[in-house]
This record gives structure tokens, sequence and C-alpha cells, in this order.
């Protein structure tokens, strides 16, 4: 058994014209957070879709659980939330989770569970449809946590949540890394970073940093993550071969 949880070797990704990938590496280690950061556009979403088996690739290989991401030994050990709720809106809450239940083979009692986790039980008997996005939000994550998923993959899970629903979600994510489980969250929200275990930090398609929150800030010096974030896009930015800002930064200097 490997042990890392994902392996993706040399990816390459094209959107569209967008090539959003062009030969990309990492190891995302089992048992633990591993945040994935980034400005809009670098990436994050392509890259979860990639290691869920919904994304068409252009090269290398993606290796999930130690078989190919997508396949179908994966089904039951790999749960996705994705950005926008999957849910279905005219049914309630419980009859939506005890659907999804049956579809992935959970235990129903795995229903009480998830709605505790995210806080919903009250609402069990409420449709999809009268809920508020957060809420709904919820609800596709309460889908994802059904089962004992091996490794869960949450793009973006606390969008639109208030601070206290956040710092309760992150602690059921805790909960779950030391039960065994691999989570993957992609976020916007840089203080979150410091929830994780490990740190990847992607930007136009490259990883510029694969790090611990802790190193995060003691190699750029501050106690704040979105400084640290962006001294990080900046030192990227001056390191990088970027012929046209080069030639920006000349015709400045001629001016
Ligand atoms: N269907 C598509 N067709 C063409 N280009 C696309 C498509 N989907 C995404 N892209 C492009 O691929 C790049 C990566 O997009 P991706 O959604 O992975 O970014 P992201 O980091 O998840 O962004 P955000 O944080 O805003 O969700 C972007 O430049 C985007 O414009």
């Amino acid at each position: 058994m490997m042990n890392n949880a994902v392996s993706v070797r040399g990816l390459r990704v094209k959107r569209g014209t967008n090539e959003v990938f062009a030969g990309l590496d990492l190891e995302i280690p089992r048992g633990q957070i591993t945040g994935l950061l980034g400005p809009s556009g670098c990436g994050k979403t392509t890259l979860i879709r990639s290691i869920v088996g919904v994304q068409k690739v252009a090269g290398g290989t993606v290796t999930v659980l130690d078989q190919p991401a997508g396949s179908r030994a994966l089904r039951d050990r790999v749960a996705y939330d994705t950005q926008s709720a999957s849910v279905y809106a005219d049914l309630t809450i419980h009859q939506n989770l005890r659907y999804f239940a049956r579809l992935i083979g959970a235990p129903l009692a795995d229903i009480d569970r998830v709605l505790d986790q995210v806080g919903l039980s009250d609402r069990r008997h409420q449709t999809v449809e009268s809920l508020s996005g957060g809420q709904e939000n919820r609800v596709s994550l309460a889908i994802a946590m059904l089962g004992s998923p091996e490794l869960i993959v949450l793009d973006e899970p606390t969008v639109g949540l208030d601070p206290v629903l956040r710092g309760e979600l992150w602690t059921v994510f805790r909960a779950l890394a030391d039960a065994g489980a691999t989570m993957l969250v992609s976020s916007h929200v840089m203080d979150e970073a410091l929830r994780c275990d490990r740190l990847v930090l992607l930007r136009a398609g490259r990883i510029i940093a694969d790090t611990t929150p802790d190193r995060l800030l003691a190699d750029t010096g501050t106690t704040d993550p979105d400084a640290a974030f962006l001294a990080l896009i900046e030192r990227d930015e001056a390191s990088a071969d970027h012929p046209q800002t080069r030639r920006e930064a000349r015709e400045g200097g001629e001016s």
C-alpha cells in the first residue's frame, strides 16, 4: 500500500483553449488535512476534478488509493462535494440523505450522524428549496460524509457560512482526519489554511508552495496567513521567468 492517498505525476489538462496544467506533480499523504489554496482561476477545481476522476486529462497519471483516479473500485472509497450543491431541491434534507445513503450502500444510521455533524438535525424535514444557500451547501457536505470514505474531497465547503459554523465544520473535518480519513479541502479563506496539516498553494497551474502552516509562517516571517500567501506570490512573481514582465519592466525603466 502506498503511503500517499493521492499521487499526481506529470498531469496535463486543457480546458477549452486554456492549458490549466502543463505537467503537475503532487503527493497527498494519508490521514491528514491537506489545504488547497490559491487565487481564483489557478486550477484548484480542475485539480480536484482530476483527482476524483471526472476531468478529461491530456497526459500524466493520477493515482488515488492505489487505483487510477475515477476507477469503479473507488466509488464508495472517495467522497466529493462540489462547489455547487448537488442535491434534489424538491426533496427534504432527510429524503436526500436517505436516497444517497442507499445509492452508495451506507448504513441508514449514518444519516443522524451526518445531520448532527453539519448542524441540520432540526431541519431534517424541510425541503432543500426552502433552505438558505449556506444550509443547502451543508446538505451536500453531509452527503459527502455518508459511509466511511477514505478520501474526502471538499471544494470550498465553507463558502457563505458564518465564522461560528465554519469553526464547527473544521472541528468535524479534524475529527474525520483523526479517525483516519484523508481530507483534501480547497479554500479561498486564508485563516482556514492554519487549520490544515499541510498546505498546497497553486498559482496559474503551478504549485508554488507545498508546506505546513508553521513552515509557511516561519518562511515568510509573519503571523498572518494572508500576508504569508501574498509574500509567496510576490516571491514567485519575482523569480518567474516571465518575458512579458521583463519587457514591461524594461519599458517602465525607459520612460
Ligand atoms: N469549462 C471550461 N472551459 C474553458 N476553460 C475553463 C473551463 N473551466 C475552467 N476553465 C479555466 O481553467 C482555469 C482553472 O479553473 P479552475 O476552476 O480550476 O480554477 P479555481 O482555482 O478552482 O478557481 P475558483 O477559485 O475561482 O473556483 C481557469 O483559467 C478557468 O478559466
